[in-house]
């Protein structure tokens, strides 16, 4: 008889919570409900005053005058510092692609559920969908539906994505991640001469950068105050792109100060985060910050996250112009495709994916 392959994954059954609400709206399944200290703490009496991420007008930098664009740049670069996010406004990408894109995702996830399991997620990787980064049958998952596709290095048109949509919702992707990629180089740009390097060294050292783009749909959640829409986690990419569907219920949290700061969306607006690529290349002076989202008790909410990484085949470490006696070499030189491999066959787990990097300095 011939031998059965068996997964070496074993992650249990994986309930849909899209199909969880519908069956059973109330019920939530224990392997979503968080321990004590994992739980996001939604009814402070008295919370902190709300501090707001920064917003960077990319218009001042691409058009400005010459103290707008050194104003936009200094704010650009303390952004970076001292939050690792900012919502970008005037990014020049067109707004009616951002609208189609996620009218299209939308119908996605309204599919039934034997449609979106034609492309399953499948233990142990990050394409398709279902639920990622889910290791072992003990984890605990998150509240949402993830519909994740690589796209690199370049966008490949895959007719046999969703078959019944192939025009609409390839073609809109593949439209909307070239201006993405233009955002990324601009940003990648501004970012540089902030740090007072050549504005060409991310997209010459980069080569054929890898884009990835993962679509997160949180249903509403009666019991908000139990679950995370998703855990706790940095970015392994070199600069992460976030739009927030219209209407979205406020989802996005980031650590900051010991506190989850909620991102309020702006209208129009992208959030920007720099992943754990930048941190490594600038020795940590701008940082990859742990973020996760929350669910709502009525609303739903939709993200569309675009993931912009250097090719698989860089070298990457601190570079030596950010490297000093003051800022000594935190990380040490690896291979991008190796951490991006070390960072999909985990869970998610806050920033512990930069231990990989990080090199020991007990003194
Ligand atoms: O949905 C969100 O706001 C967060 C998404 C996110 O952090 C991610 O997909 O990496
Ligand atoms: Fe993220």
């Amino acid at each position: 008889m011939a031998p059965v392959p068996v997964s070496p994954i074993s992650v249990g059954h994986i309930d849909d919570v899209q199909e969880l609400r519908k069956t059973i709206p109330s019920r939530i399944p224990q392997r979503f409900v968080r321990d004590g200290i994992e739980r996001p703490r939604l009814f402070m009496t008295n919370p902190t005053p709300c501090k707001n991420i920064p917003v960077i007008d990319l218009s001042n930098l691409q058009k400005g005058s010459k103290d707008e664009f050194r104003a936009e740049l200094l704010q650009l670069s303390a952004s970076c510092e001292d939050w690792g996010f900012f919502q970008v406004i005037n990014h020049g990408v067109n707004l009616s692609l951002v609208e189609s894109l996620e009218k299209v995702a939308m119908e996605f996830f309204m599919l039934p559920l034997e449609e979106k399991q034609k492309y399953p997620m499948l233990p142990g990787t990050v394409q398709g969908y279902g639920q990622a980064f889910v290791f072992s049958e003990d984890q605990k998952l998150d509240w949402c539906n993830m519909f994740a596709l690589g796209l690199e290095p370049h966008f490949i048109r895959n007719p046999n994505l969703w078959p019944t949509k192939p025009a609409t919702f390839s073609e809109t992707l593949e439209a909307y991640s070239r201006e993405i990629r233009k955002l990324c180089k601009n940003l990648l740009k501004y970012i540089a001469i902030g740090l007072s390097l050549d504005e060409n060294v991310f997209e010459d050292m980069f080569g054929a950068a890898v884009q990835a783009v993962r679509m997160n749909y949180y249903p509403a959640c009666p019991r908000p105050d139990l679950v995370l829409g998703l855990s706790p986690h940095s970015d392994g990419s070199a600069l992460t792109v976030l739009q927030q569907g219209k209407g979205s219920s406020v989802g996005l949290q980031i650590f900051k100060d010991n506190t989850w700061v909620p991102v309020q969306p702006i209208p129009n607006a992208l959030v920007i985060n720099i992943g754990d690529t930048i941190e490594v290349l600038t020795n940590g002076r701008y940082k990859s910050v742990e973020h996760r989202a929350v669910t709502h008790r009525e609303k739903d909410r939709l993200s569309i996250v675009t993931f912009y990484a250097p090719s698989y085949d860089l070298e990457v470490g601190p570079m030596p112009e950010l490297v000093d006696e003051n800022e000594p070499c935190k990380y040490r030189r690896y291979n991008h495709g190796e951490y991006s491999k070390n960072y999909v066959t985990n869970k998610l787990r806050g920033k512990k994916a930069l231990e990989f990097a990080k090199i020991n300095t007990t003194n």
